[in-house]
């Protein structure tokens, strides 16, 4: 509670042992926690001066019998008694103009609570005193009492005990604020107390009314705003819970109330770490929201009394958020079923049922083979459904070793692992919370990755690497392979109950083999995209029909790129790279040698030309070695030594982008190295960091 360093000590001294106790326990259970009260009566008063205040049950006492028996200099206070509300609200049912004793033990205490009814305003009864020793007494049928019913005259038929009276309001304020003890936490006692009795004086009553009015309307306003605010004090108790917080937590204030506000986020998996720790704008998943908390600690007196949570839902931010997001990576489809070029009844069919899943929000398995189109499909299924104001993340499997890939696609706690990002990472999986992901090539994730996978799948929930939180994700996938998927999970390859949950919905894309009479179309679609004369076809077409197109969609696309880019009317279907057409001949070369654009961008120097061309070489499988490079460095028309190729492998090696073995394994990216060609990080960062990018 409070923190209190030598509490105030306080005496109280009635006529009698009993009011004194009576007082001393009532002030006890108020304000025992920040003063110390000692109960005497009149009699047992022992005149010792080590208190810091005296309090006198009636004016009476102190005037006739104590004054001269309390050392000078001694703060003394008359204590102001009152009723309870329950009292007053007894006293004020009796009939008017009714005719009462007024029971007490003593003439004085008879007369002081009649005195004190008439002050409360209790006009409408007639009330004489009554006393054991009294001699002449009315015979009145009708008595008040404060809790003396034993001392009651058998002629009285009715007793309205309004029990004993309490002190007011005004006296605890006087106490308090001598002792400059008014504080939020006694303030608050005051103003539930106040709510039970009636207080003597008018204007504390006012005071009162005006606070616990000035609470409401805080309250009230608190509850309309859209922001979460939990307030608590030293013990971490909830004192404040407004209508948004209840709504974010799922809990109403009565539940609130009875946990610490600890607890209150454990519940939902959040650490609120050291109490005392005042932090802005931390992003939290409570419940189905993401929230920014704020806590500011509540201070008075140069005393920590407890804090306040705000909780602003991330919704508003996030929007903000995602659409940057969606602009600077890309997480956008590219792509609608208008940009599918084709004139095959067969191919119809497909764009149909495509445009019958798009309104669904199942997943859907794409098969086809490489180059079909099977990742436009992707893109416009998502275009096309109600997802695609949201992310749509394309993610190939193939091209990341398994635990890259898997810190990608469910992301990485600070600490992760060695050179794992400060703060940690959001994984793909969560990037496209609301949209849609397209995990492209599935049929190539390690069985590690398919049995994580199937997780987020069944439980809609991403645990990252390095994690103990589950985040809770909506997201639709698309998911596509040019294997045989039915025969892996037969060899037990694939995990059965993933290919299941995968295939929910199946969409077969046609080889282009298979529908030959788009070939025309695509051709001229793909050369009109790049600007160039359709009649550069003319003399080509015939043999572009005849070829068998292996590599489908994409190596036709290839190929438009080179006769437009060569722009020759005469050019025939043998000039083209890779393409040769003749009977029973059927030639594909599908080896795409790009270098990935964010790497083009980096300044062009020799070690991230050869960085890249290992990347290149492991990404489709092969090893690099020196004299590999050599010869591939001489095909780009960079013409370099192998003397100098050393020298920059060792570069890259002391720098930890490659790994050197002398064996078979030949030169490999490391992980950072990896990042750095996917454009995750760049070439500076790893002087700073001395370790992994990304
Ligand atoms: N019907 C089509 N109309 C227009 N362009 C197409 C069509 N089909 C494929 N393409 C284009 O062909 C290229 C290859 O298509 P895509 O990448 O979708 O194939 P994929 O089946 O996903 O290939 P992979 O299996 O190798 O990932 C892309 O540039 C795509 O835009």
């Amino acid at each position: 509670m409070f923190p209190i360093k030598g509490k105030k000590k306080v005496a109280i001294i009635a006529g009698s042992s009993k009011t004194a106790a009576a007082i001393t326990n009532q002030l006890v259970v108020l304000f025992g926690a920040f003063i110390e009260f000692y109960g005497f009566s009149q009699k047992s008063w022992n005149n010792d001066s080590n208190y810091d205040m005296v309090l006198i049950s009636t004016q009476t006492i102190f005037t006739r019998e104590l004054a001269p028996k309390i050392k000078p200099g001694t703060v003394i206070l008359i204590i102001r008694r009152t009723l309870l509300r329950t009292s007053w609200e007894k006293v004020m049912s009796i009939p008017v103009g009714t005719k009462l004793l007024m029971v007490n033990d003593e003439k004085d205490s008879a007369e002081e609570t009649i005195a004190l009814l008439r002050e409360l305003g209790a006009g409408h009864i007639e009330l004489v005193p009554y006393y054991p020793k009294i001699q002449n007494c009315p015979p009145y049928t009708s008595a008040i009492t404060p809790g003396e019913g034993q001392l009651v005259p058998d002629i009285v038929n009715r007793v309205f005990d309004i029990g004993e009276r309490v002190i007011d309001v005004s006296t605890l304020v006087d106490i308090l604020t001598q002792f400059n003890l008014l504080h939020s936490d006694a303030r608050d006692i005051l103003s539930v107390y106040s709510e039970s009795i009636i207080t003597r004086s008018q204007g504390i009553q006012i005071t009162m009314q005006g606070l616990i009015h000035a609470k409401l309307l805080l309250q009230q306003t608190l509850d309309m705003v859209q922001d979460g605010v939990i307030a608590y004090d030293l013990n971490g108790k909830i004192t404040f819970f407004n209508t948004a917080a209840q709504a974010l937590f799922e809990c109403t204030v009565q539940e609130a109330n009875q946990l610490s506000v600890r607890s209150l986020f454990e519940r939902v998996r959040i650490d609120l770490g050291v109490m005392t720790e005042e932090f802005n704008d931390s992003l939290f998943q409570i419940k189905k929201h993401k929230v920014l908390v704020s806590r500011q600690v509540i201070e008075e007196n140069g005393h920590i009394t407890g804090g306040v949570l705000t909780l602003k839902a991330a919704r508003h931010v996030e929007e903000q958020e995602l659409k940057l997001r969606l602009h600077s990576k890309g997480y956008q489809a590219k792509f609608s079923f208008a940009d599918l070029v084709t004139t095959s009844i067969r191919m119809k069919r497909v764009v149909e049922q495509a445009e019958k899943m798009a309104s669904s929000d199942l997943a859907v398995l794409i098969l086809g083979e490489s180059g079909t189109g099977k990742e436009l499909f992707a893109h416009a299924i998502h275009q096309a459904s109600t997802r695609s104001s949201f992310p749509f993340v394309a993610v190939n499997c193939s091209s990341l070793p398994d635990n890259l890939l898997e810190s990608e696609l469910f992301g990485y706690e600070e600490g992760a692992f060695t050179g794992a990002r400060k703060g940690g990472k959001p994984g793909l999986f969560e990037q496209a919370h609301k949209g849609t992901i397209f995990l492209d090539e599935i049929g190539d994730i390690s069985p590690n990755l398919q049995s994580r996978l199937l997780r987020v799948l069944q439980q809609k929930e991403v645990l990252k690497v390095g994690g103990t939180r589950l985040l809770p994700v909506d997201v639709r996938v698309i998911a596509a392979t040019n294997r045989d998927l039915t025969r892996m999970v037969n060899e037990g390859a694939f995990r059965a109950d993933l290919y299941y949950r995968l295939k929910v919905l199946q969409l077969l894309i046609p080889p282009l083999r298979e529908r030959k009479e788009d070939i025309p179309l695509l051709s001229a679609h793909f050369l009109r995209k790049r600007g160039a004369d359709e009649k550069l076809l003319e003399t080509l077409l015939a043999s572009l029909v005849k070829h068998d197109w292996h590599g489908n969609v994409r190596e036709l696309e290839n190929a438009m790129e080179y006769v437009a880019f060569m722009n020759d009317h005469n050019l025939s279907a043998k000039d083209i790279p890779g393409l040769e057409v003749g009977p029973g001949v059927e030639k594909v070369v599908v080896q795409s040698n790009e270098i990935p654009p964010q790497l083009y961008r980096a300044a062009p120097n020799n070690e991230r030309f050869l960085l890249n061309l290992i990347y290149l070489a492991k990404t489709s499988g092969k090893n690099a070695g020196r004299r590999s490079l050599v010869e591939q460095a001489r095909q780009n028309g960079i013409v370099i030594h192998e003397t100098e190729v050393r020298k920059i492998v060792e570069k890259l090696r002391t720098e930890g982008w490659i790994e050197v073995s002398t064996g078979r394994g030949g030169i490999t990216l490391t992980e950072s190295g990896y990042h750095l060609c996917c454009g995750n990080t760049e070439m500076g960062e790893l002087g700073e960091t001395g370790g992994m990018g990304g």
